[in-house]
């Protein structure tokens, strides 16, 4: 039994989302060994994140989950007043971040993937699939935000000009392919295998780096740590991934290559966390959370 599985009966819908979300944000940073990232290991490819960090980090940002929640069930349809809403709540919790961070950036792309993805599972509490889920978002995504601050030139706005690929507000517009046709088929494919639940994610991590265009590997490494990423990712599944020798060698070899890069999957690991908070969406609403 843990606080996932034990549901008060008090608990509302925002809270238990927010739960889901930080829960998994807190899974993803200790998750390990991830090439590149921060773990329960080290710094990977970081010089100002350690995994103490990135605990608080997601601690600080479940109000802001909640907010979210709250906001889709209340407004109860995809709206562009909820667009205009979540845009606020988005910002004002990646300042509450940075204030715990001391201003360091450790989960922007958490706060748009998951704060997307949570207010979708409120806008539709009876249908909690991954796709559907995802679906919502991405509706949700393709509203303009013009509260957007103008001119403001992100690493990721950056490298997606610079190489014409998609970035992370693009993966949510599209309904965020890397998680709904990489990751969990990955994670359920694995698990089927016996892998283990730790090898099963890490097999998930890699499905989701060996395609995505991360901006963070981009901004730092360039296309051709791109490139060395992906291909990397894609021989650790070809070698049987995480839980056989040969995929742990290869494992080895893209840690290595990562950090002698100093490439950071930042974007994948986002996106893993958010592909862990909608596989424990999937079985639905537990029945003690009703209409607080
Ligand atoms: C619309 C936004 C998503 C802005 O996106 P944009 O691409 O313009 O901006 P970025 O600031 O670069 O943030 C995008 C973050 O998303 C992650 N990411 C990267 N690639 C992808 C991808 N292909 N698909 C999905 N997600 C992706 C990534 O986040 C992680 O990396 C962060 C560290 O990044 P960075 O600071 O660049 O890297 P460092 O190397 O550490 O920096 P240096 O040390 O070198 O200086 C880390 O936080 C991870 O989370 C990208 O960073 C959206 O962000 C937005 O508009 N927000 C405003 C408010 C809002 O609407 N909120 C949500 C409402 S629901
Ligand atoms: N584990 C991690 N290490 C570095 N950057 C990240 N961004 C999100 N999760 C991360």
């Amino acid at each position: 039994m843990n606080a996932l599985t034990t549901v008060p009966a008090q608990l509302s819908l925002g809270d238990w989302l927010a739960d889901l979300a930080v829960q998994a944000l807190i899974d993803e940073a200790e998750l390990s060994p991830k090439p590149g990232l921060v773990d329960r290991r080290g710094s990977g490819a970081h010089s100002d994140l350690h995994l103490g960090l990135m605990q608080a980090s997601a601690l600080s940002l479940w109000p802001m989950f909640g907010a979210m929640a709250d906001a889709a069930r209340d407004a109860g349809e995809l709206s562009q007043p909820l667009r205009e809403t979540l845009g606020r709540l988005g910002r004002e919790g990646e300042a509450d971040m940075l204030r715990v961070t001391g201003g360091v950036n450790t989960h922007r792309g958490a706060i748009w993937a998951l704060g997307l993805l949570t207010a979708a599972a409120a806008l539709d509490s009876s249908a909690l699939g991954p796709a559907a889920v995802a679906l919502r978002a991405a509706r949700l995504a393709l509203l303009p935000d013009p509260g957007a601050p103008a001119g403001h030139a992100s690493h990721g706005a950056q490298v997606c000009r610079r190489y014409g690929v998609h970035g992370a507000r693009e993966e949510a517009q599209l309904g965020f392919p890397a998680i709904i046709r990489q990751a969990l088929p990955q994670l359920a494919r694995s698990r089927e295998a016996g892998a283990g639940e730790q090898n099963a994610r890490l097999d998930a991590l890699l499905a989701i780096m060996s395609g995505l265009a991360d901006t963070c590997v981009l901004y730092r490494a360039g296309l051709a740590g791109l490139a060395c990423m992906q291909d990397g990712a894609r021989a650790v599944l070809e070698a049987g991934g995480c839980a056989s020798l040969a995929g742990r060698r290869r494992l080895g070899e893209l840690e290595r290559d990562m950090l002698r890069l100093r490439a950071s999957p930042g974007g994948a690991a986002d996106l893993l966390a958010a592909s862990l908070f909608l596989d424990r969406l999937q079985p639905g609403l537990p029945a003690q959370i009703g209409s607080v």
